[in-house]
Protein backbone atom coordinates (compact mmCIF):
# COMPACT_ATOMS: atom_id res chain seq x y z
CA UNK A 1 0.00 0.00 0.00
CA UNK A 2 0.95 3.64 -0.57
CA UNK A 3 2.68 5.46 2.20
CA UNK A 4 -0.07 7.72 3.95
CA UNK A 5 -0.10 11.25 2.91
CA UNK A 6 0.90 13.99 4.94
CA UNK A 7 -0.72 16.90 5.70
CA UNK A 8 -4.41 15.46 4.81
CA UNK A 9 -4.87 13.21 7.80
CA UNK A 10 -8.34 11.36 7.99
CA UNK A 11 -10.99 13.43 8.91
CA UNK A 12 -14.53 11.57 10.84
CA UNK A 13 -17.41 12.58 8.67
CA UNK A 14 -19.22 14.73 10.89
CA UNK A 15 -15.95 17.00 11.10
CA UNK A 16 -15.34 16.62 7.53
CA UNK A 17 -18.85 18.28 7.04
CA UNK A 18 -17.97 21.26 9.46
CA UNK A 19 -14.84 21.45 7.40
CA UNK A 20 -16.62 21.92 4.32
CA UNK A 21 -19.18 23.97 5.31
CA UNK A 22 -16.31 26.73 7.07
CA UNK A 23 -14.43 26.72 3.79
CA UNK A 24 -17.27 27.91 1.78
CA UNK A 25 -18.64 30.07 4.25
CA UNK A 26 -15.20 31.98 4.73
CA UNK A 27 -15.34 32.22 0.81
CA UNK A 28 -18.03 34.29 0.66
CA UNK A 29 -18.27 37.95 1.60
CA UNK A 30 -20.82 38.85 4.55
CA UNK A 31 -23.02 41.49 4.62
CA UNK A 32 -23.59 42.92 8.36
CA UNK A 33 -24.74 46.15 9.66
CA UNK A 34 -22.53 48.08 11.96
CA UNK A 35 -23.70 46.57 15.61
CA UNK A 36 -24.88 48.97 18.58
CA UNK A 37 -24.80 48.59 22.35
CA UNK A 38 -26.04 51.07 24.70
CA UNK A 39 -24.79 50.75 27.99
CA UNK A 40 -25.88 52.67 30.99
CA UNK A 41 -23.73 53.43 33.23
CA UNK A 42 -25.25 54.21 36.78
CA UNK A 43 -25.36 57.79 38.20
CA UNK A 44 -22.08 57.38 40.44
CA UNK A 45 -20.41 60.65 39.53
CA UNK A 46 -23.44 62.27 39.69
CA UNK A 47 -24.86 61.69 42.79
CA UNK A 48 -20.70 62.08 44.08
CA UNK A 49 -20.22 64.99 42.91
CA UNK A 50 -23.67 66.96 43.47
CA UNK A 51 -22.42 70.11 44.64
CA UNK A 52 -20.60 70.86 41.42
CA UNK A 53 -23.96 71.79 40.15
CA UNK A 54 -23.88 75.33 41.82
CA UNK A 55 -26.32 77.05 40.06
CA UNK A 56 -30.12 76.12 41.16
CA UNK A 57 -31.42 74.41 38.15
CA UNK A 58 -35.42 74.01 39.36
CA UNK A 59 -34.68 70.55 38.76
CA UNK A 60 -32.43 67.62 41.01
CA UNK A 61 -29.90 67.30 38.21
CA UNK A 62 -29.17 63.93 39.70
CA UNK A 63 -32.39 62.01 39.15
CA UNK A 64 -32.88 59.25 36.42
CA UNK A 65 -34.52 59.99 32.85
CA UNK A 66 -33.08 57.15 31.26
CA UNK A 67 -35.12 53.85 32.30
CA UNK A 68 -34.14 50.28 29.92
CA UNK A 69 -35.95 46.69 28.99
CA UNK A 70 -33.10 44.22 29.16
CA UNK A 71 -35.67 41.86 27.32
CA UNK A 72 -36.14 44.00 24.14
CA UNK A 73 -32.62 45.81 24.21
CA UNK A 74 -35.11 49.07 24.30
CA UNK A 75 -33.74 52.44 25.84
CA UNK A 76 -36.46 55.11 26.67
CA UNK A 77 -35.54 58.65 28.09
CA UNK A 78 -38.02 60.87 29.35
CA UNK A 79 -37.77 64.05 31.28
CA UNK A 80 -39.74 63.23 34.43
CA UNK A 81 -43.26 64.87 34.95
CA UNK A 82 -42.55 66.18 38.66
CA UNK A 83 -39.05 67.36 37.72
CA UNK A 84 -39.73 70.81 36.75
CA UNK A 85 -38.79 72.24 33.63
CA UNK A 86 -35.67 71.58 31.15
CA UNK A 87 -33.14 73.22 31.08
CA UNK A 88 -33.92 76.86 29.31
CA UNK A 89 -37.57 75.62 28.87
CA UNK A 90 -40.61 77.66 30.54
CA UNK A 91 -43.03 75.23 32.62
CA UNK A 92 -45.80 75.30 30.07
CA UNK A 93 -43.27 75.12 27.36
CA UNK A 94 -41.37 72.24 25.20
CA UNK A 95 -44.01 69.12 26.28
CA UNK A 96 -42.48 67.40 22.58
CA UNK A 97 -38.90 67.99 24.10
CA UNK A 98 -40.04 66.26 26.97
CA UNK A 99 -42.02 63.35 25.85
CA UNK A 100 -40.55 59.86 26.38
CA UNK A 101 -38.66 58.60 23.55
CA UNK A 102 -37.89 55.24 22.99
CA UNK A 103 -34.92 53.30 21.12
CA UNK A 104 -34.04 50.01 19.86
CA UNK A 105 -30.94 47.92 19.72
CA UNK A 106 -29.17 45.09 19.33
CA UNK A 107 -27.93 44.90 22.68
CA UNK A 108 -28.78 47.50 26.33
CA UNK A 109 -26.72 46.75 29.40
CA UNK A 110 -27.52 48.32 32.13
CA UNK A 111 -26.74 49.38 35.57
CA UNK A 112 -26.38 46.02 36.90
CA UNK A 113 -24.33 44.96 33.91
CA UNK A 114 -20.73 43.90 35.16
CA UNK A 115 -17.42 44.33 32.79
CA UNK A 116 -17.63 40.29 32.14
CA UNK A 117 -21.39 40.08 31.38
CA UNK A 118 -20.62 43.21 29.09
CA UNK A 119 -17.82 41.29 27.21
CA UNK A 120 -20.30 38.16 27.02
CA UNK A 121 -22.94 39.43 25.55
CA UNK A 122 -21.36 41.47 22.81
CA UNK A 123 -17.57 41.61 22.39
CA UNK A 124 -16.96 37.64 22.30
CA UNK A 125 -18.95 36.94 19.80
CA UNK A 126 -17.38 39.25 17.47
CA UNK A 127 -14.26 38.09 18.54
CA UNK A 128 -14.53 34.99 18.21
CA UNK A 129 -15.12 35.43 14.53
CA UNK A 130 -12.44 37.77 14.11
CA UNK A 131 -10.32 35.26 15.19
CA UNK A 132 -11.55 32.87 12.14
CA UNK A 133 -9.68 35.74 9.62
CA UNK A 134 -12.70 38.75 9.72
CA UNK A 135 -11.41 42.17 10.67
CA UNK A 136 -13.15 43.71 13.70
CA UNK A 137 -13.54 46.95 15.19
CA UNK A 138 -15.24 47.73 18.63
CA UNK A 139 -15.23 51.33 19.69
CA UNK A 140 -16.74 53.74 22.14
CA UNK A 141 -18.77 56.51 21.69
CA UNK A 142 -20.43 58.97 24.27
CA UNK A 143 -19.88 62.22 26.07
CA UNK A 144 -17.46 62.80 28.23
CA UNK A 145 -17.52 60.79 32.05
CA UNK A 146 -20.33 58.60 30.41
CA UNK A 147 -18.07 55.80 30.47
CA UNK A 148 -15.92 54.81 27.47
CA UNK A 149 -12.29 53.97 29.44
CA UNK A 150 -13.96 52.48 31.76
CA UNK A 151 -15.58 49.92 29.20
CA UNK A 152 -12.68 49.61 27.23
CA UNK A 153 -9.64 48.94 29.83
CA UNK A 154 -11.59 48.81 33.51
CA UNK A 155 -11.76 51.81 36.00
CA UNK A 156 -8.75 53.90 37.14
CA UNK A 157 -8.07 53.21 40.85
CA UNK A 158 -5.72 54.75 43.67
CA UNK A 159 -3.92 58.11 43.73
CA UNK A 160 -1.63 56.57 40.39
CA UNK A 161 -4.99 56.06 38.86
CA UNK A 162 -4.27 52.49 37.43
CA UNK A 163 -6.20 50.34 35.43
CA UNK A 164 -7.07 47.10 36.43
CA UNK A 165 -4.08 44.55 34.96
CA UNK A 166 -5.39 40.95 36.12
CA UNK A 167 -7.58 39.68 32.88
CA UNK A 168 -9.94 37.75 35.76
CA UNK A 169 -10.41 40.70 38.04
CA UNK A 170 -13.46 41.63 37.53
CA UNK A 171 -13.55 45.06 36.28
CA UNK A 172 -11.25 44.31 34.08
CA UNK A 173 -12.25 46.22 31.00
CA UNK A 174 -13.02 45.07 27.12
CA UNK A 175 -9.34 45.30 25.97
CA UNK A 176 -7.70 42.33 28.44
CA UNK A 177 -10.48 40.52 27.87
CA UNK A 178 -9.48 40.02 24.37
CA UNK A 179 -6.35 39.57 25.36
CA UNK A 180 -7.72 36.60 27.08
CA UNK A 181 -9.55 35.58 24.67
CA UNK A 182 -6.92 35.65 21.85
CA UNK A 183 -4.59 34.03 23.83
CA UNK A 184 -7.32 31.38 24.81
CA UNK A 185 -7.56 30.15 21.26
CA UNK A 186 -4.48 30.22 20.27
CA UNK A 187 -3.15 28.30 23.15
CA UNK A 188 -6.17 25.66 22.06
CA UNK A 189 -5.45 25.71 18.17
CA UNK A 190 -1.85 24.46 19.30
CA UNK A 191 -3.07 21.08 19.95
CA UNK A 192 -5.79 20.73 17.74
CA UNK A 193 -4.48 22.12 14.48
CA UNK A 194 -0.77 21.78 14.74
CA UNK A 195 0.05 22.51 10.97
CA UNK A 196 -0.97 26.16 11.71
CA UNK A 197 0.57 28.57 13.60
CA UNK A 198 0.10 32.34 15.53
CA UNK A 199 1.72 36.07 15.30
CA UNK A 200 0.32 38.67 16.98
CA UNK A 201 1.25 42.14 17.06
CA UNK A 202 -0.17 45.46 19.10
CA UNK A 203 0.21 49.15 18.12
CA UNK A 204 -1.48 51.86 19.81
CA UNK A 205 -2.11 55.80 18.67
CA UNK A 206 -3.57 58.59 19.88
CA UNK A 207 -5.46 61.26 17.75
CA UNK A 208 -4.82 64.33 19.22
CA UNK A 209 -5.66 67.51 17.70
CA UNK A 210 -5.88 66.27 14.16
CA UNK A 211 -2.18 64.39 15.39
CA UNK A 212 -1.21 60.62 15.52
CA UNK A 213 0.95 59.92 18.25
CA UNK A 214 2.30 56.40 18.84
CA UNK A 215 2.10 55.68 22.06
CA UNK A 216 3.91 53.43 22.88
CA UNK A 217 7.33 54.97 21.98
CA UNK A 218 8.03 58.11 24.14
CA UNK A 219 7.06 61.47 23.12
CA UNK A 220 11.06 62.01 21.82
CA UNK A 221 11.34 58.78 20.01
CA UNK A 222 8.13 59.76 17.75
CA UNK A 223 8.44 59.42 14.27
CA UNK A 224 6.26 60.79 11.30
CA UNK A 225 3.55 58.46 10.89
CA UNK A 226 1.07 58.31 8.21
CA UNK A 227 -2.04 56.82 7.26
CA UNK A 228 -1.64 54.63 4.18
CA UNK A 229 -3.85 51.89 1.90
CA UNK A 230 -2.05 48.60 1.37
CA UNK A 231 -2.68 47.62 -1.81
CA UNK A 232 -1.72 43.90 -0.77
CA UNK A 233 -4.86 43.97 1.48
CA UNK A 234 -7.59 41.50 0.32
CA UNK A 235 -9.90 44.77 -0.49
CA UNK A 236 -6.25 46.45 -1.81
CA UNK A 237 -7.71 49.58 -0.01
CA UNK A 238 -6.86 48.22 3.88
CA UNK A 239 -5.34 51.13 6.32
CA UNK A 240 -1.95 50.98 7.83
CA UNK A 241 -0.11 53.11 9.48
CA UNK A 242 3.18 53.81 7.99
CA UNK A 243 5.96 54.53 10.72
CA UNK A 244 4.07 52.91 14.31
CA UNK A 245 5.74 50.59 16.17
CA UNK A 246 4.28 47.31 16.82
CA UNK A 247 4.97 45.51 19.25
CA UNK A 248 4.79 41.79 19.53
CA UNK A 249 2.52 39.89 21.90
CA UNK A 250 1.67 36.19 23.11
CA UNK A 251 1.43 36.36 26.82
CA UNK A 252 -1.29 38.38 28.69
CA UNK A 253 1.96 40.08 30.65
CA UNK A 254 2.73 41.37 27.10
CA UNK A 255 -0.95 42.50 26.66
CA UNK A 256 -0.47 44.43 29.65
CA UNK A 257 2.82 46.06 29.34
CA UNK A 258 1.16 47.39 25.73
CA UNK A 259 -1.63 48.57 27.74
CA UNK A 260 -0.07 50.14 30.65
CA UNK A 261 2.19 52.10 28.12
CA UNK A 262 0.06 53.65 25.86
CA UNK A 263 -2.15 54.62 29.55
CA UNK A 264 1.30 56.43 30.42
CA UNK A 265 1.66 58.30 26.81
CA UNK A 266 -1.83 59.16 26.75
CA UNK A 267 -3.31 62.83 26.82
CA UNK A 268 -5.52 62.79 30.14
CA UNK A 269 -6.81 65.82 31.80
CA UNK A 270 -9.07 66.62 34.30
CA UNK A 271 -12.43 68.57 33.99
CA UNK A 272 -15.19 69.14 36.44
CA UNK A 273 -17.21 66.21 34.43
CA UNK A 274 -14.77 63.62 35.01
CA UNK A 275 -11.05 63.29 36.68
CA UNK A 276 -9.17 61.42 34.41
CA UNK A 277 -10.72 62.77 31.21
CA UNK A 278 -9.13 61.61 27.60
CA UNK A 279 -8.77 64.32 25.80
CA UNK A 280 -7.54 62.19 22.19
CA UNK A 281 -9.26 59.42 20.90
CA UNK A 282 -7.06 56.09 21.55
CA UNK A 283 -6.92 53.52 18.68
CA UNK A 284 -5.60 49.99 20.21
CA UNK A 285 -5.07 47.46 17.10
CA UNK A 286 -3.98 43.66 17.24
CA UNK A 287 -2.84 42.45 13.75
CA UNK A 288 -3.53 38.44 14.17
CA UNK A 289 -1.96 36.71 11.19
CA UNK A 290 -2.56 32.72 10.74
CA UNK A 291 0.05 30.57 8.80
CA UNK A 292 0.36 27.38 7.33
CA UNK A 293 3.53 25.38 8.39
CA UNK A 294 5.05 23.89 5.68
CA UNK A 295 4.33 20.10 6.04
CA UNK A 296 7.05 17.32 5.72
CA UNK A 297 7.81 16.07 2.32
CA UNK A 298 6.19 19.23 0.70
CA UNK A 299 8.39 19.80 -2.10
CA UNK A 300 10.35 23.15 -2.01
CA UNK A 301 7.96 24.82 -4.14
CA UNK A 302 4.81 24.07 -2.50
CA UNK A 303 6.72 24.85 0.38
CA UNK A 304 7.74 28.93 -0.94
CA UNK A 305 3.64 28.43 -2.48
CA UNK A 306 2.58 28.32 1.34
CA UNK A 307 4.95 30.83 2.68
CA UNK A 308 3.57 33.73 0.02
CA UNK A 309 -0.24 32.88 0.39
CA UNK A 310 -0.62 30.45 3.36
CA UNK A 311 -1.59 33.41 5.48
CA UNK A 312 -4.73 34.54 6.92
CA UNK A 313 -5.12 37.59 8.79
CA UNK A 314 -7.34 39.77 10.83
CA UNK A 315 -7.42 43.14 12.34
CA UNK A 316 -8.64 44.30 15.79
CA UNK A 317 -9.27 48.01 16.51
CA UNK A 318 -9.95 48.77 19.97
CA UNK A 319 -11.29 52.42 20.13
CA UNK A 320 -11.69 54.42 23.04
CA UNK A 321 -13.26 57.92 21.75
CA UNK A 322 -12.36 61.36 23.75
CA UNK A 323 -16.17 62.33 24.53
CA UNK A 324 -18.31 65.22 23.37
CA UNK A 325 -18.55 68.24 25.81
CA UNK A 326 -19.95 71.17 26.70
CA UNK A 327 -17.45 74.43 27.72
CA UNK A 328 -19.71 75.22 30.53
CA UNK A 329 -20.16 71.67 31.73
CA UNK A 330 -16.60 70.85 31.79
CA UNK A 331 -15.81 74.34 33.25
CA UNK A 332 -12.74 73.95 30.61
CA UNK A 333 -10.75 77.25 29.79
CA UNK A 334 -6.87 77.62 27.85
CA UNK A 335 -5.87 74.31 26.28
CA UNK A 336 -8.61 71.98 27.71
CA UNK A 337 -11.13 74.01 25.86
CA UNK A 338 -8.88 74.31 22.46
CA UNK A 339 -8.74 70.13 23.29
CA UNK A 340 -12.36 69.93 23.64
CA UNK A 341 -13.30 71.76 19.96
CA UNK A 342 -10.93 69.70 18.58
CA UNK A 343 -12.97 66.59 19.91
CA UNK A 344 -16.52 68.09 19.06
CA UNK A 345 -14.61 68.68 15.69
CA UNK A 346 -13.67 65.34 14.38
CA UNK A 347 -17.02 63.77 16.22
CA UNK A 348 -18.95 65.86 14.30
CA UNK A 349 -16.73 65.03 10.98
CA UNK A 350 -17.80 60.93 12.52
CA UNK A 351 -21.84 62.59 12.34
CA UNK A 352 -21.20 63.39 8.83
CA UNK A 353 -19.85 60.51 7.86
CA UNK A 354 -22.43 58.32 9.30
CA UNK A 355 -25.21 60.80 7.51
CA UNK A 356 -23.46 60.07 4.38
CA UNK A 357 -23.20 56.47 4.80
CA UNK A 358 -27.20 56.30 5.59
CA UNK A 359 -28.40 58.51 3.22
CA UNK A 360 -27.21 56.97 0.53
CA UNK A 361 -24.88 60.16 -0.38
CA UNK A 362 -22.64 59.39 -3.06
CA UNK A 363 -19.33 61.19 -1.48
CA UNK A 364 -18.29 59.82 2.43
CA UNK A 365 -16.19 62.80 3.92
CA UNK A 366 -14.08 60.47 5.52
CA UNK A 367 -10.95 62.17 4.70
CA UNK A 368 -12.41 65.42 6.66
CA UNK A 369 -10.51 64.24 10.09
CA UNK A 370 -8.26 62.11 10.91
CA UNK A 371 -10.37 59.71 12.59
CA UNK A 372 -13.31 58.94 10.01
CA UNK A 373 -9.89 58.30 7.79
CA UNK A 374 -9.04 55.40 10.55
CA UNK A 375 -12.48 54.39 11.02
CA UNK A 376 -12.96 54.26 7.09
CA UNK A 377 -12.59 50.60 6.76
CA UNK A 378 -14.60 49.92 10.16
CA UNK A 379 -17.69 52.03 8.85
CA UNK A 380 -19.20 50.96 5.20
CA UNK A 381 -16.23 48.92 4.55
CA UNK A 382 -14.38 45.19 5.28
CA UNK A 383 -15.04 45.33 9.06
CA UNK A 384 -17.41 43.47 11.77
CA UNK A 385 -17.89 46.42 13.72
CA UNK A 386 -19.57 46.75 17.26
CA UNK A 387 -19.99 50.08 18.75
CA UNK A 388 -20.66 50.58 21.97
CA UNK A 389 -22.98 53.84 23.43
CA UNK A 390 -22.49 54.52 26.51
CA UNK A 391 -24.52 57.47 28.23
CA UNK A 392 -25.74 58.64 31.65
CA UNK A 393 -28.80 58.49 33.07
CA UNK A 394 -29.24 61.83 34.90
CA UNK A 395 -31.13 64.59 34.21
CA UNK A 396 -27.90 67.00 34.21
CA UNK A 397 -27.29 65.05 30.92
CA UNK A 398 -30.10 64.65 29.58
CA UNK A 399 -29.90 66.08 26.38
CA UNK A 400 -26.45 65.06 25.64
CA UNK A 401 -27.98 61.38 26.38
CA UNK A 402 -30.85 61.98 23.93
CA UNK A 403 -27.98 63.44 20.91
CA UNK A 404 -26.09 60.38 21.38
CA UNK A 405 -29.06 58.04 21.51
CA UNK A 406 -30.31 59.52 17.87
CA UNK A 407 -26.81 59.29 16.66
CA UNK A 408 -26.79 55.65 17.42
CA UNK A 409 -29.62 55.18 16.07
CA UNK A 410 -28.34 56.21 12.88
CA UNK A 411 -25.08 54.18 13.02
CA UNK A 412 -26.99 50.87 13.17
CA UNK A 413 -28.32 51.84 10.07
CA UNK A 414 -24.41 51.49 8.55
CA UNK A 415 -23.64 48.39 6.30
CA UNK A 416 -20.29 46.46 5.93
CA UNK A 417 -19.15 43.76 4.32
CA UNK A 418 -17.25 41.47 5.57
CA UNK A 419 -14.86 38.87 4.12
CA UNK A 420 -12.01 36.95 5.70
CA UNK A 421 -8.77 38.18 5.20
CA UNK A 422 -7.33 35.11 3.29
CA UNK A 423 -4.97 35.32 0.14
CA UNK A 424 -7.25 34.18 -2.92
CA UNK A 425 -4.95 31.17 -4.23
CA UNK A 426 -4.90 29.82 -0.25
CA UNK A 427 -8.87 29.78 -0.26
CA UNK A 428 -9.16 28.26 -3.52
CA UNK A 429 -6.44 25.44 -1.75
CA UNK A 430 -8.42 25.20 1.29
CA UNK A 431 -12.20 24.50 -0.89
CA UNK A 432 -9.64 21.71 -2.54
CA UNK A 433 -8.46 20.51 0.39
CA UNK A 434 -12.00 20.20 1.60
CA UNK A 435 -12.79 18.67 -1.61
CA UNK A 436 -9.83 15.76 -1.74
CA UNK A 437 -10.52 15.13 1.88
CA UNK A 438 -14.33 14.53 0.90
CA UNK A 439 -13.52 12.12 -1.97
CA UNK A 440 -10.92 10.06 -0.12
CA UNK A 441 -13.68 9.51 2.77
CA UNK A 442 -15.73 8.31 -0.31
CA UNK A 443 -13.72 6.24 -1.43
CA UNK A 444 -12.59 4.63 1.42
CA UNK A 445 -16.17 3.57 1.85
CA UNK A 446 -16.59 2.03 -1.29
CA UNK A 447 -16.51 -1.81 -1.41
CA UNK A 448 -16.58 -1.91 -5.05
CA UNK A 449 -15.90 0.55 -7.48
CA UNK A 450 -12.72 2.56 -5.99
CA UNK A 451 -10.48 1.66 -8.53
CA UNK A 452 -12.92 2.33 -11.43
CA UNK A 453 -14.16 5.25 -9.98
CA UNK A 454 -10.92 6.93 -9.15
CA UNK A 455 -9.51 5.73 -12.41
CA UNK A 456 -12.50 7.94 -14.00
CA UNK A 457 -11.90 10.64 -11.70
CA UNK A 458 -8.29 10.38 -13.13
CA UNK A 459 -9.73 10.51 -16.57
CA UNK A 460 -11.84 13.44 -16.13
CA UNK A 461 -8.94 15.40 -14.28
CA UNK A 462 -7.18 15.61 -17.93
CA UNK A 463 -5.33 11.47 -16.85
CA UNK A 464 -3.46 10.21 -19.26
CA UNK A 465 -5.20 11.57 -22.57
CA UNK A 466 -3.65 14.65 -20.79
CA UNK A 467 -6.69 16.71 -21.66
CA UNK A 468 -7.20 19.80 -20.07
CA UNK A 469 -9.59 19.28 -16.67
CA UNK A 470 -11.89 21.99 -17.13
CA UNK A 471 -12.99 20.35 -20.43
CA UNK A 472 -12.87 16.63 -19.56
CA UNK A 473 -15.40 17.66 -16.46
CA UNK A 474 -18.91 18.72 -16.12
CA UNK A 475 -18.69 22.70 -15.20
CA UNK A 476 -21.58 21.74 -12.90
CA UNK A 477 -20.37 19.06 -11.00
CA UNK A 478 -17.64 19.08 -8.73
CA UNK A 479 -15.53 15.72 -10.24
CA UNK A 480 -16.01 13.82 -6.96
CA UNK A 481 -19.70 14.43 -7.79
CA UNK A 482 -18.94 12.47 -10.70
CA UNK A 483 -16.99 9.86 -9.05
CA UNK A 484 -20.13 9.29 -7.24
CA UNK A 485 -22.83 8.75 -9.91
CA UNK A 486 -20.73 6.72 -11.55
CA UNK A 487 -19.80 4.01 -8.64
CA UNK A 488 -22.84 1.59 -9.65
CA UNK A 489 -22.04 -1.25 -7.42
CA UNK A 490 -21.76 0.52 -4.56
CA UNK A 491 -25.31 1.91 -5.23
CA UNK A 492 -27.02 -0.23 -7.13
CA UNK A 493 -30.52 1.60 -7.14
CA UNK A 494 -30.37 5.24 -7.35
CA UNK A 495 -33.94 5.07 -7.15
CA UNK A 496 -35.21 2.53 -5.13
CA UNK A 497 -32.88 2.59 -2.54
CA UNK A 498 -31.33 5.89 -1.76
CA UNK A 499 -30.34 6.53 1.78
CA UNK A 500 -29.31 10.67 2.31
CA UNK A 501 -26.03 11.15 4.20
CA UNK A 502 -25.93 15.14 5.92
CA UNK A 503 -26.10 18.24 3.02
CA UNK A 504 -28.43 15.96 0.55
CA UNK A 505 -26.14 13.62 -0.61
CA UNK A 506 -26.66 9.93 -1.84
CA UNK A 507 -25.23 7.66 0.82
CA UNK A 508 -23.66 3.80 -0.43
CA UNK A 509 -26.78 1.77 0.68
CA UNK A 510 -24.39 -1.62 1.40
CA UNK A 511 -21.56 -0.28 2.79
CA UNK A 512 -20.85 -2.43 5.70
CA UNK A 513 -17.33 -1.23 6.93
CA UNK A 514 -14.43 1.22 5.57
CA UNK A 515 -11.87 -0.49 3.36
CA UNK A 516 -8.46 1.16 3.29
CA UNK A 517 -8.06 2.75 0.26
CA UNK A 518 -6.14 1.00 -2.71
CA UNK A 519 -2.94 2.08 -3.76
CA UNK A 520 -4.60 3.04 -7.30
CA UNK A 521 -7.12 5.85 -5.41
CA UNK A 522 -4.26 6.86 -3.36
CA UNK A 523 -2.09 7.60 -6.81
CA UNK A 524 -4.99 9.28 -7.98
CA UNK A 525 -5.60 11.45 -5.40
CA UNK A 526 -2.10 12.43 -5.11
CA UNK A 527 -1.83 13.44 -8.77
CA UNK A 528 -5.28 15.27 -8.66
CA UNK A 529 -4.28 17.05 -5.80
CA UNK A 530 -0.77 18.14 -7.14
CA UNK A 531 -3.12 19.77 -9.73
CA UNK A 532 -5.80 21.15 -8.23
CA UNK A 533 -3.73 22.83 -5.57
CA UNK A 534 -1.21 24.22 -8.03
CA UNK A 535 -3.16 24.55 -11.59
N1 LIG B 1 -20.46 51.13 34.52
C1 LIG B 1 -19.83 51.87 35.46
N2 LIG B 1 -19.90 51.51 36.75
C2 LIG B 1 -19.29 52.24 37.71
N3 LIG B 1 -18.56 53.35 37.46
C3 LIG B 1 -18.45 53.75 36.20
C4 LIG B 1 -19.08 53.04 35.13
N4 LIG B 1 -18.78 53.66 33.99
C5 LIG B 1 -18.00 54.71 34.32
N5 LIG B 1 -17.81 54.76 35.63
C6 LIG B 1 -17.02 55.79 36.33
O1 LIG B 1 -17.38 57.05 35.76
C7 LIG B 1 -16.24 57.89 35.63
C8 LIG B 1 -16.10 58.38 34.20
O2 LIG B 1 -15.85 57.25 33.40
P1 LIG B 1 -14.81 57.29 32.19
O3 LIG B 1 -13.56 58.01 32.53
O4 LIG B 1 -14.71 55.91 31.71
O5 LIG B 1 -15.64 58.18 31.17
P2 LIG B 1 -15.26 58.54 29.66
O6 LIG B 1 -16.52 58.40 28.90
O7 LIG B 1 -14.09 57.76 29.21
O8 LIG B 1 -14.90 60.09 29.81
P3 LIG B 1 -13.99 61.02 28.86
O9 LIG B 1 -14.67 61.11 27.55
O10 LIG B 1 -13.99 62.32 29.56
O11 LIG B 1 -12.65 60.40 28.80
C9 LIG B 1 -15.05 57.11 36.14
O12 LIG B 1 -14.81 57.46 37.49
C10 LIG B 1 -15.52 55.67 36.05
O13 LIG B 1 -14.87 54.84 36.99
Amino acid sequence: MAPKRQGLPELPPKQLEQEIETVKALSSPTPQRVLVAVRVRPPVIERKNAQKFDKPLGYDPTATCVSYNLNNSAVTIAWPSDAGPPRGQSPAGGASKTAPKEFNFDSVLGYEEGQSSVYEKVVEPLIRKCLEGYNGCVFCYGQTASGKTYTMEGPKRGTSMEIPTDASDKDTGIILRVAAQITKHIAEAKTKKPELEYFVKASYLEIYQEALTDLLVGRDEQGELRIRQDPESTTGRELYISGITERSVSSIQDYVKVLQMGGRHRTVGETNMNEASSRSHAVLTFTIEERRKPSEGMSAEEAEMLAKHGRKRSKIHLIDLAGSERANATGATGDRLKEGSAINQSLSSLGNVINALTTGARHVPYRDSKLTYLLSDSLGGNSLTLMITCITPTLANHDESLSTLRFAERVKKVRNVAKVNVDATMMRIMQMEAEIRELREILSKCTCGARRAAQDAWTMAGGAAGKDASTSMSMKLPWWKRIWKQCTVCVPSKTTSEKMWPNGRVAPVNVARSMPMTETAETVLKSVKGKLTFA
